[in-house]
């Protein structure tokens, strides 16, 4: 079985918790991951305990190859080695015999490019949230970001959509909770899974898609596309554009336009991510400090958000 290396340790299976699968009970479907569901569930800790924790359980189907296999327990080897309030905690695994479980820390918020999409102000409703509640947000998953920096690990796939939350109301924690991207160069090493278009194209830097080069810098450019994500409140960037037609666009200098109502001191952290030259983007502690900056800036918390009406082609 595949063992991983992670801040200069080298880590196995036999590291993960194995949960008892006597001690899980799924109760309701919470969505398709890309190996398959995933579902809500009650693991009770200990034997005894009469209180039973909610978690959210993956699961591998029964008839799965052996190297879905292995990128499932990858994945579970790289989400255990991790300890940050902003990603998702990884409680343990259920290897022992088919379906394989890994059971992680339940979010009940969904993901966020969902939320945006939901959160859209309604001429019945004006947006639930305001300005201060995307930086927020955008400043969880800056967090998580810093802490993988910080460990060296790149994730390859920063997106709204791989961002969860604890929950829909105030108090919402986001945190990152996909590392299937990251999982791929572990097990990409002797083969390429899929063709080109398994690659998040509108999220990556030139040198990654030209080149196939990936440091924590791409991971910036990705985390300004976030940006662009949560503060156009859950678009597709480069809207109606095809991956090839992003490519040529960005090669040659074109970026994503400020969503409508984007406050200039954001659209500017954006921009910084996106610079041609990787060692010029900024590191996710700048990223933090500029956030900082945007959330005591009183013009920057008091502009309104409106959703894209028509939004402009921009390829
Ligand atoms: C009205 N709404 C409808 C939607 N609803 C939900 C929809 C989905 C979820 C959900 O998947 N929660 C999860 N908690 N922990 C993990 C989850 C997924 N995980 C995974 O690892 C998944 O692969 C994953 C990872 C990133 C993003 C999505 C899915 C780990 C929770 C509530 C709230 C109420």
């Amino acid at each position: 079985n595949p063992n991983y290396e992670f801040a200069g340790e080298r880590y196995t299976l036999k590291d993960l918790r194995d949960v008892p699968r006597e001690h899980l009970r799924l109760t309701r479907a919470l969505g398709q991951g890309a190996f398959g569901e995933v579902y809500e569930g009650l693991y009770k800790m200990r034997p005894g305990d009469a209180v039973e924790m909610p978690v959210a359980v993956k699961t591998l189907p029964e008839l799965s190859t052996l190297q879905a296999e292995n990128d499932f327990m990858l994945e579970a080897l790289i989400m255990g080695k991790f300890n940050h309030p902003n990603i998702v905690h990884l409680i343990g695994v259920c290897f022992d015999k088919h379906p394989r479980y890994i059971v992680l820390e339940l979010l009940s918020g969904g993901d966020l490019k969902t939320f945006l999409r939901e959160s859209r102000p309604r001429n019945d409703r004006p947006s639930a949230l305001n300005m201060k509640d995307l930086l927020m947000c955008c400043v969880d998953v800056a967090k998580g970001c810093k802490y993988l920096e910080e460990n060296r690990f790149i994730h390859r796939d920063i997106a709204a959509r791989n961002c969860l939350l604890t929950a829909k109301t105030p108090g919402r924690i986001v945190k990152i909770a996909d590392f299937g991207m990251a999982r791929e160069v572990y097990m990409s090493d002797y083969y390429r899974k899929g063709g080109k278009a398994m690659l998040p194209i509108k999220w990556m830097p030139p040198e990654a898609f030209l080149d196939g080069i990936f440091t924590t810098k791409t991971d910036v450019w990705s985390y300004g596309v976030l940006l662009w994500e949560v503060m156009s409140l859950g678009y597709m960037p480069y809207t109606g554009c095809a991956n090839r037609n992003v490519m040529s666009l960005v090669v040659s200098g074109g970026r994503l336009e400020p969503p409508p109502n984007c406050p200039s001191l954001v659209y500017a952290i954006m921009t910084s991510c996106w610079h041609p030259e990787p060692p010029q983007r900024p590191d996710f502690a700048t990223i933090l400090e500029k956030l900082a900056g945007c959330l005591q800036d009183p013009e920057t918390l008091a502009t309104p958000l409106k959703p894209m009406i028509g939004l402009t082609e921009s390829c």
